[in-house]
């Protein structure tokens, strides 16, 4: 079979990778986790046949965590009516059977969650069940404070670009460039560090640990983190469209996780569209439950149902939060009218589509994007069409390099291939890095950031690339 890239992606075998650590630490937890939630719903369900299959699902939950405990082959998806299980599987013939403990990483993390899909996809009434769902939602329930502090803040910069065309202090036309600018990269950079609180990563995050990491000050502290940033690149481009005069600027974002992340992104896209910077905003979420807390259409559907109705919202409590006594304090009515807003601003711009959602299976598959030109040439052509996509978070940015162990000096035009210059795609990443792959670096920057404390040494490992703690922002121009 036909590698991505002619350097090879990171392996599970690969003691010095993070997929080492990932296939035999992080997924039994993550497979765990899951047969809790089916466990529990199970027992809720007053339905007879749902409750057979449920514990169908857990006993098949519980042999593939077996076979990936004990080494065994990755088996084939069985069928389970989806058109892309053809293409898994014959990935793993191509991969000659491989066992977990030394395969491809990107291939078999992400054949994980289509394994466990599968399950569900043979049933009768589970087929649309999101074993992660009751994660997301109670994680962005967290986030309280940050969420509030940014629907505060969101609502006054709203108002004042639609009321007045300005935002406030603004005198001159510079003067509210310079703003919208700053706008831009602070609401990008909350968008990239919204991704911090990944639930495949942070499989035991308190409460505490997500606000500190949500906060305004949490973000200037981070600026400094940045590796590489090319905000005012991306920026340059909007503003040149919006110049130039053009009907239709379209910017996309390839989505990431749900909750707080998604609350954030959804804040950059009312202020990209409130400001002119764009007016249209396609966002692409999953299709299948992916990497634990990536959005599916129905999270989109149920933020919104959270906003419609904050305080009906923020007073239930999780069974962890009764238990621990604790009761929930109502929101002040200021709170409750910000939320309003943004419900009733994002509602509306979703009617009246200038935001869309368009899922595509091509999200899901296992392969990286390297091979999006030949295997999806209609989703390349939409892209095109578009100023900016932006890619956001993790696993977006594995696939956008082919997860390949790339010197990290690479520059990130080569590394993203085909996606890169001459492809007509104007690519910006936002990623924390949570994964070996890390390209576009100065000279002698891996080495720096690996002498610090935790980042590896001369272990042979990128530790610092593992804890979401560093990040990049790379942007490449494939129209120029
Ligand atoms: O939600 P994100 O940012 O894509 O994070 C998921 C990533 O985190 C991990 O689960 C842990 O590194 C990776 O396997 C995956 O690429
Ligand atoms: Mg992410
Ligand atoms: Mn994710």
């Amino acid at each position: 079979m036909e590698l991505d890239t002619k350097t090879p992606p990171y392996n599970t075998g690969d003691p010095t990778s993070f997929a080492y650590v990932s296939a035999r630490e992080r997924w039994p937890v993550i497979i765990t986790q899951g047969i809790d939630d089916v466990h529990r719903s199970t027992w809720a369900s007053k339905d007879e046949a749902a409750a057979t299959e449920g514990k169908w699902i857990i006993s098949e939950l519980a042999r593939l965590k077996y076979e990936l405990q004990h080494d065994r082959e990755l088996d084939p998806i069985p069928d389970d009516g989806e058109a892309d299980a053809a293409a898994y599987n014959r990935e793993l013939e191509a991969l000659g059977r491989p066992k977990w403990h030394s395969v491809p990483w990107l291939y078999s993390e992400c054949y994980l969650y289509r394994r466990i899909s599968s399950i569900f996809k043979q049933t009768q009434k589970w087929k649309y069940y999101d074993i992660f769902a009751r994660q997301k939602m109670s994680t962005f329930q967290s986030s309280r404070p940050a969420v509030l502090e940014l629907a505060g803040r969101y609502k006054n910069i709203v108002t004042e670009l639609e009321s007045k065309h300005t935002i406030k202090g603004a005198q001159t036309q510079e003067d509210l460039l310079e703003a919208e600018r700053a706008l831009f990269v602070e609401m990008c950079e909350i968008c990239l560090w919204g991704n911090a609180t990944d639930l495949s990563l942070l499989t035991n995050l308190s409460y505490e640990d997500i606000q500190k990491l949500q906060g305004s000050e949490a973000r200037k502290a981070s600026e400094k983190n940045i590796l590489v940033n090319d905000l005012g690149e991306a920026f340059k481009i909007l503003v040149a469209a919006q110049r130039s005069g053009k009907k239709d600027r379209r910017l996309d974002i390839v989505l990431d996780n749900a909750g707080f992340e998604l609350f954030v992104d959804l804040i950059l896209a009312g202020y990209l569209l409130a400001a002119g910077l764009a007016n249209t905003i396609v966002l692409h979420p999953k299709s299948i439950p992916w990497f634990v807390s990536d959005v599916l259409p129905q999270d989109f559907a149920a933020l919104l149902v959270a906003l419609a109705d904050p305080q009906a919202f923020y007073s239930q409590l999780s069974d962890s939060d009764k238990e621990a006594g604790k009761v929930a304090s109502p929101l002040s009515d200021s709170d409750v009218s910000n939320l309003k807003f943004l419900f009733e601003h994002w509602s509306r711009l979703h009617t009246e589509g200038q935001l869309v959602l368009r899922p595509n299976t091509f999200w899901t598959a296992a392969g990286s994007y390297w091979r999006l030109p030949k295997t999806e040439p209609s989703l390349h052509d939409d892209l095109q069409q578009s100023e900016l996509v932006v890619f956001k978070g993790d696993l977006n940015y594995r696939k956008l390099t082919g997860d390949a162990a790339w010197p990290a000096s690479t520059p990130f035009e080569e590394a993203i291939g085909p996606l890169g210059p001459g492809s007509g795609v104007r690519v910006l990443a936002l990623r924390t890095c949570k994964a070996d792959v890390v390209v576009g670096l100065p000279e002698g920057e891996d080495e720096r950031v690996k002498a610090t404390e935790g980042g590896g040494g001369d272990s042979g490992a990128r530790k610092w690339a593992w804890s979401g703690k560093w990040a990049v922002v790379q942007f490449s121009n494939g129209k120029a």
